[in-house]
């Protein structure tokens, strides 16, 4: 077992109370594992996040390569969110919050002042915990990104894109005779799959998911899992979920935050049969979080 780090400073330590874990963090903490890949899409180094005086985010580094799933798991309030959040610039959203750090996408330095956010965001869409459709019709909730960011030039090719987009994210057939109808009159699942369809209408090359089954029944779950493992073929994805059967069924890699550090990123099989860290062992048998 690795310790994870070597300690110059112990400002606070990274066990709960009533636990029986004994291994704490010392900062500055190092990540044990494989947190980085050849190909990278995404390479973030050095990440801090600040909300106002308070520290979120611990210089975590981390890569999400080409056409890979990355589920990143913790107890509530670690992290994970946050973390997400720097890869398409969503905490410039939020007054207090300060990111530093090095996020580069494909090479791209992102987190720069002059960066402009907007084409940042169709090139790494999101989809949150709550489906979100617009109050729009189902047609339009899909056509509205492609059309303000000039992809389509024709009503055809807009037709194109929001059939195309309906088939990807598994919907069209459940829609193809209801497209002008209310998106907020679908399911709760279908809602969440009309997200995703309006996500990818801009082409993407990157998904980020924030807990996107937490609001959804098993079976609704289940077909978000199905389709996750099929858009890997286009998108790299990474995705928050407190579910750790969850994070098995999709990832190829899973990264596990404690107390706003980054603790441990292996082989998805590796983190929940062989954990290098005593942290993610005790999170994974459920000795606390
Ligand atoms: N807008 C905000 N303002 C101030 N503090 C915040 C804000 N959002 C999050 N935090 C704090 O930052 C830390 C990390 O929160 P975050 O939501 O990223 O964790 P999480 O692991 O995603 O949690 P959960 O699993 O409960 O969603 C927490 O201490 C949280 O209270």
């Amino acid at each position: 077992m690795n310790s994870i780090a070597t300690a110059v400073s112990m400002p606070e330590t990274a066990v709960q109370e009533g636990t029986d874990v004994d291994h704490k963090i010392e900062y500055p903490a190092t990540t044990v594992g494989a947190p980085f890949v050849d190909k990278a899409k995404l390479r973030m180094r050095g990440i801090d996040v600040f909300y106002g005086d308070k520290q979120a985010i611990h210089n975590v580094s981390l890569d999400i390569g080409q056409h890979e799933v990355v589920a990143m798991i913790g107890p509530s309030g670690c992290g994970k969110s946050t973390f997400l959040r720097c890869l398409n610039r969503m905490n410039d959203t939020i007054e207090g919050c300060r990111v530093s750090g090095d996020i580069q996408l494909d090479g791209e330095q992102i987190n720069g002042a002059s960066v402009d956010v907007v084409p940042l965001r169709a090139r790494v869409g999101m989809v949150f915990q709550k489906p979100n459709p617009f109050p729009k019709t189902i047609y339009e909730n899909v056509a509205y990104g492609p059309r303000i960011h000039g992809l389509a030039s024709r009503r055809a090719e807009l037709d194109e894109i929001v059939e195309t987009s309906l088939t990807r994210a598994g919907l069209w057939n459940e829609v193809k005779d209801r497209l002008d109808q209310p998106g907020t009159g679908l399911s709760g699942g279908q809602q969440q799959r009309l997200c995703i369809a309006r996500a990818i209408a801009v082409s993407p090359e990157v998904i980020l998911m924030d807990e996107p089954c937490s609001a959804l029944d098993p079976i609704a779950t289940a077909r978000i899992e199905e389709l996750i493992s099929e858009l890997r073929e286009n998108f790299t994805i990474a995705i928050v979920t407190h579910s750790m059967q969850q994070a098995a069924r999709v990832s190829q890699r899973t990264a596990y935050f404690h107390l706003g550090n980054l603790v441990e990123v292996n082989d998805t099989e590796r983190v929940f049969t062989n954990p290098e860290h005593a942290l993610t062992e005790a999170y994974i048998t459920g000795r606390f979080g």
